[in-house]
Formats: C-alpha cells, sequence, structure tokens
C-alpha cells in the first residue's frame, strides 16, 4: 500500500544553515526524480495559495506562511492535498516532496500534519526530518534559541555544515552535544550541501521498524567528559515547551554512531533543554500496565515529548512490538519475530524537553511483567 504514498522529506535547520544550498545540489542531482518543493520562506509576502509552480524541471511551490506554528499547518495540509490530487488527475508529475522550513520554524507541526490530516496520510508518506547544524554558529544558536533545539531533537538525520571552518576539537564537541540531544539520528558533515541522495531519500526514519540502533556508551556515565557538572540534568523546569499549544511532533527511527569519538575532555557542558535518555530492560512488558503508563505520560508531558521510539520485548507475544510516538500521539505495531539467537529485551528512547527522566524510567520499571 504504501508504495503508492509519496514519498515526503522535511528539511529544516536553523537560519543560514545550508538548507537551501542542500536542496539546490540535490534538485540538481536527483537525476530521474521529479521533486516537488514547497518553501516555507518566513516573512515573504506572497500569500498565493494557489500554487505557483516554476517553470523548470521540477516544480518549486512557493508557500505563503505567517506565524509558522500556528498557520503553517494549514497552509501544508492544503498545498499537500492540492498537489496530490493534481497527480491524481496527471495534472502535475512528481515523485516525492521536500517541504524546506524556514530557519525559525519549529518542525513539530510540519511533521505532524501527516500524521492528523486523514487527507494527506492517505497520500503522503513522511520518510524524514533532515537538520541542518551550522557548525560554526550552532553553539551558540542552541544556546539561545529553542528552535534550533528542537529542529536537533526531531531530526531522523543530521547534516552538519561547514565544519571546514572549524576546528577539529570543537566540531567534535559539537557532535558530542548533538548526540545527547539526540542519540537517533545519525550525523554526517556536508560541505556546501554536497551530499549522497542516499543520505537524503528514502531513510524511512518515521516508518516503524525493527531496529533502534543506539550506541550503548551513549548510556554509560559520563565520568569521562565531567567536571562536576552532569550532563543530564532535569533540574530546571523554566524553558517553556512551546509557544503555540499545537504540538510538534513525530517519531523515527534509526541511529548510528560514530565510533570515532567518545572521550572529550575538552567537553564543555551545556544545559540543553532538548535531552534524550534510554530505557533497556531484559524483561518483558505487561502489555497493559504499560498501554496505561504510557497513556498516561502523554497525557501530561505529551506536548515536551519531541519523539520517542522502542522495540519491546512484550509478554504474550513472540514478536517484537515497536511502538513509537510523537507528543500525544503514539502508536505501535508487531514486528518480526525474536530470533532463537536474539537476546530478548526493551529499548527505548525518549527525546523530548525537561522530560522527567526518574519518573519515565521508574514508571516503565513498574509496567515490566
Ligand atoms: N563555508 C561553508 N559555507 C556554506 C556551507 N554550506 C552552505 N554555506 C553557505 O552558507 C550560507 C547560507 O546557506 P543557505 O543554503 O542559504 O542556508 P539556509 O539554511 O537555506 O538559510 P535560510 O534560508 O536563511 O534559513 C550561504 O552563503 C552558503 O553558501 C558549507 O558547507 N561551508
Amino acid at each position: 500500500m504504501s508504495d503508492t504514498l509519496i514519498p515526503a522529506t522535511i528539511v529544516t535547520g536553523f537560519l543560514g544553515s545550508g538548507k537551501t544550498t542542500l536542496l539546490k545540489r540535490v534538485l540538481t542531482e536527483a537525476h530521474g526524480q521529479k521533486i516537488a518543493v514547497i518553501e516555507n520562506e518566513f516573512g515573504e509576502e506572497n500569500i498565493d495559495n494557489d500554487i505557483l509552480v516554476a517553470d523548470t524541471e521540477e516544480q518549486i511551490i512557493q508557500l505563503s506562511n505567517g506565524c509558522v506554528c500556528c498557520t503553517i499547518r494549514e497552509d501544508l495540509r492544503s498545498t499537500l492535498s492540492t498537489l496530490a490530487a493534481k497527480k491524481r488527475k496527471s495534472e502535475l508529475d512528481f515523485d516525492r516532496v521536500v517541504i524546506e522550513t524556514t530557519g525559525l520554524a519549529d518542525p513539530g507541526p510540519v511533521a505532524q500534519t501527516f500524521f492528523m490530516d486523514d487527507e494527506v496520510a492517505e497520500s503522503f508518506l513522511l520518510d524524514s526530518i533532515l537538520t541542518l547544524v551550522d557548525a560554526k554558529h550552532a553553539n551558540e544558536q542552541l544556546d539561545t534559541r529553542q528552535e534550533a533545539r528542537r529542529q536537533v531533537g526531531f531530526a531522523d538525520q543530521i547534516f552538519i555544515s561547514k565544519s571546514e571552518l572549524v576546528e577539529p576539537a570543537a566540531l567534535d564537541a559539537l557532535m558530542h552535544r548533538l548526540k545527547h540531544m539526540n542519540p537517533r539520528a545519525p550525523q554526517q558533515r556536508v560541505h556546501f550541501g554536497e551530499v549522497d541522495l542516499a543520505s537524503v531519500f528514502d531513510l524511512r526514519g518515521f516508518n516503524l521498524n525493527a531496529k533502534l540502533e543506539i550506541d550503548p556508551d551513549f548510556l554509560k556515565p559520563e565520568e569521562t567528559h565531567a567536571h562536576g557538572h552532569k550532563h543530564h540534568d532535569h533540574t530546571h523546569c523554566d524553558h517553556d515547551h512551546g509557544h503555540c499549544d499545537h504540538d510538534h511532533g513525530h517519531e523515527h527511527g534509526h541511529n548510528h554512531e560514530h565510533g570515532e569519538h567518545c572521550q572529550h575532555p575538552h567537553h564543555h557542558h551545556h544545559d540543553d533543554d532538548v535531552k534524550s535518555f534510554v530505557f533497556r530492560s531484559d524483561k518483558a512488558f505487561n502489555p497493559a500496565k504499560l498501554e496505561d503508563f504510557l497513556g498516561a505520560i502523554v497525557q501530561v508531558y505529551g506536548p515536551k515529548m519531541l519523539r520517542y521510539k522502542g522495540v519491546l520485548y512484550m509478554k504474550g507475544t513472540d514478536k517484537k512490538v515497536i511502538f513509537q510516538g510523537v507528543h500525544q500521539l503514539m502508536g505501535s505495531d508487531l514486528g518480526p519475530k525474536w530470533l532463537p539467537s536474539e537476546k530478548k529485551q526493551s529499548k527505548m528512547v525518549f527525546i523530548g524537553i525537561d522530560l522527567p527522566k526518574e519518573i519515565l524510567l521508574s514508571g516503565l520499571e513498574g509496567c515490566l511483567a
């Protein structure tokens, strides 16, 4: 079924991080693929709901906007359904959609459009969220802008631009910082948007899959780079989670690792409000308890839960249970059977804003059979 869905990719990243550069590059390289681009430029005047199709090989769609958080969803929704309708009627021909968000946007509402709206969900499949991070300016942006932190939290894949402008040690420290914010997203350097298409499209970052690769070292205590401060501390609560109360959301996929770095003596401590943690257990979950617990948790913390995902060992089935969510929206599915050679265990990762890690971890413990 999903073969008939049009894949969509969201490209996000703070102002000047290289989104357009990457996209241009991809558009020129994507031979054989017709890509519809939806540009969501902040502050742009042109309010034409009706799509403006440029006269090039790719169709470029300019989407107007206002407050991104509040209005884009409607604009995007109608743009996407118009696109799908035109494709159905063979008035427009394209294979996939790329949405470039403004650098100031929270990608949450954009991604949620793909789940919340039936018409959109019937035609499109959110493939992944790609986040560009400017190596030169990221630290400051992450320190001062919550949108920048959220963009990292939502990423399925992180591309680091301008890495040639910084020292290797600084790049390393940045990668480390990003990884603590989002351990699931692989990080890759890009030089002026030069990337292999395979690392941009069909990542299936949002699909349920039975893999959840997280660096085992990620869980290790942080002595190696501590100077007294802890990295994950959840003691502060004053960062709010959101201007508009719509939420933002999604989930996804894979994570790989970068074997390269492990100890960062030069590491510096950021008290990022976007943080992640992992739950692991070799004991099976009691499905009813888990459902109740998670249901309650998302009621309370949903707005702060950017993305969460897990491969679960569940009592009563010999299959893996794959679960994931985006803010309040949560879903699960049966995956493949556990192999006899495989160790049955649950792994879950939570990425969010000031999430109450201890409450979540002990609550999950309480759901074990
Ligand atoms: N040195 C260096 N500059 C880069 C790299 N990638 C992009 N740039 C430059 O960074 C500037 C911003 O790039 P854009 O692609 O316009 O960034 P953007 O994210 O689309 O910017 P906004 O639309 O303002 O959010 C441009 O001058 C690019 O040429 C890189 O890898 N290295």
